[in-house]
């Protein structure tokens, strides 16, 4: 049974991770390399449960009780009484492979690593560890205490027990799972980002602007955001860099990202997380 769980990476993913697993009742250590990005972390979830709280949906004690299973680490070392890891930093196959590697060596013999990733091989991530069979992804969608999905993707080597251990947790944290094989982007991704490509295309092409295309999959496709404002919300450097892993894992030319996206990438235009992107964003719309 897994009890206490270390998230590595306090961004938006990571956060929302984090809260989902204190608020089913796990004891959980909120990671990342800075203090001031975990206390950023933090603050969004202390928003997210008074908003909670205000909504009537849980009351002050149960959001003290949540607050007070979690803590803050910035160290992976504090690893070493986890039953599981959860990694959401950048979406980089190095960077997550160090991340692993590192943690292959502090977690107990038991522990099940599982990583984030929008669309990296998790045999690839497995194989810099000596426990394959206990790496899988979990993939949470943003919103993450909002959308109620989970992917849950094997490794050539994941083991039945790790699959079975991570799909008992994604329904204790009220969400649902489904399973993918591990191909680039998974299914979610391999579906949502050409679609989000081809909006950022059709920008770059000067087919409509900014907003009309985005109303026009809102209002004529019932999407709930625009393909440009959903872009900006995942953050375009994440965008960019799934683009990326799905046109070099298909060698196919349909998955070239948009030399848009690259430029807005390149210019720290990042979305909303920047400040920047399809849209301006400041601390009153933000
Ligand atoms: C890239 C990947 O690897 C995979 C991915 O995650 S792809 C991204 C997947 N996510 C999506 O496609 C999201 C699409 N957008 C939506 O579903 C909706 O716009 C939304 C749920 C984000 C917001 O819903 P909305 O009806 O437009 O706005 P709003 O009424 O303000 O919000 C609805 C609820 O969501 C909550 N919410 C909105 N944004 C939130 C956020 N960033 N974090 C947490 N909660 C949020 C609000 O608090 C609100 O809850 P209550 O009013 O009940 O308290
Ligand atoms: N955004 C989305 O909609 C979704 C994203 N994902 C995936 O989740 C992961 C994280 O994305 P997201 O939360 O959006 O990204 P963010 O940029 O919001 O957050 C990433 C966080 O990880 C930190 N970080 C980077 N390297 C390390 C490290 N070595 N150790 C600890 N922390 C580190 C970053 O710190 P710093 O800023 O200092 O580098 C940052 O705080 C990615 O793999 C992404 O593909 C999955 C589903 C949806």
């Amino acid at each position: 049974m897994i009890k206490k769980v270390l998230v590595v990476g306090a961004g938006q993913m990571g956060a929302g991770i984090a809260q989902v697993c204190a608020q089913a009742g796990l004891e959980v250590l909120l990671n990342d390399q800075k203090e001031e990005a975990v206390q950023k972390g933090l603050g969004s979830i202390d928003k997210l449960l008074s908003r909670s709280v205000e909504k009537g949906r849980i009351t002050e004690e149960e959001k003290k009780a949540t607050q007070n299973r979690l803590t803050t680490s910035t160290g992976l070392q504090d690893a070493g009484d986890c039953d599981l890891v959860i990694e959401a930093v950048v979406e980089k196959m190095e960077v997550k492979k160090t991340v692993f590697r590192e943690l292959d060596g502090i977690v107990p013999q038991h522990a099940i690593l599982a990583t984030n990733t929008s669309s990296l091989a998790i045999t690839e991530i497995a194989a810099v560890t000596k426990r394959p069979d206990q790496v899988i992804g979990m993939h949470f969608m943003n919103p993450v205490p909002v959308m109620k999905l989970v992917e849950i993707i094997r490794g050539l080597q994941t083991s039945d027990e790790t699959f079975q251990a991570i799909e008992d947790l994604t329904q204790r944290l009220g969400k649902v799972p489904v399973s993918a094989k591990d191909f680039p982007g998974f299914v979610s991704n391999r579906i949502l980002m050409p679609m989000i490509n081809e909006a950022i295309f059709a920008v770059y092409e000067g087919v409509a602007t900014v907003e009309d295309i985005d109303t026009s999959m809102k209002l004529g496709m019932n999407h709930p955001m625009g393909p440009l404002t959903l872009a900006d919300f995942i953050g375009l450097d994440t965008c960019l860099y799934i683009m990326e892993v799905l046109h070099e894992g298909f060698a196919d030319s349909k998955y070239r990202p948009c030399p848009l996206l690259k430029q807005y990438v390149q210019a720290g235009w990042l979305g909303k997380k920047s400040g920047r992107g399809f849209y301006n964003y400041d601390e009153t719309t933000g």
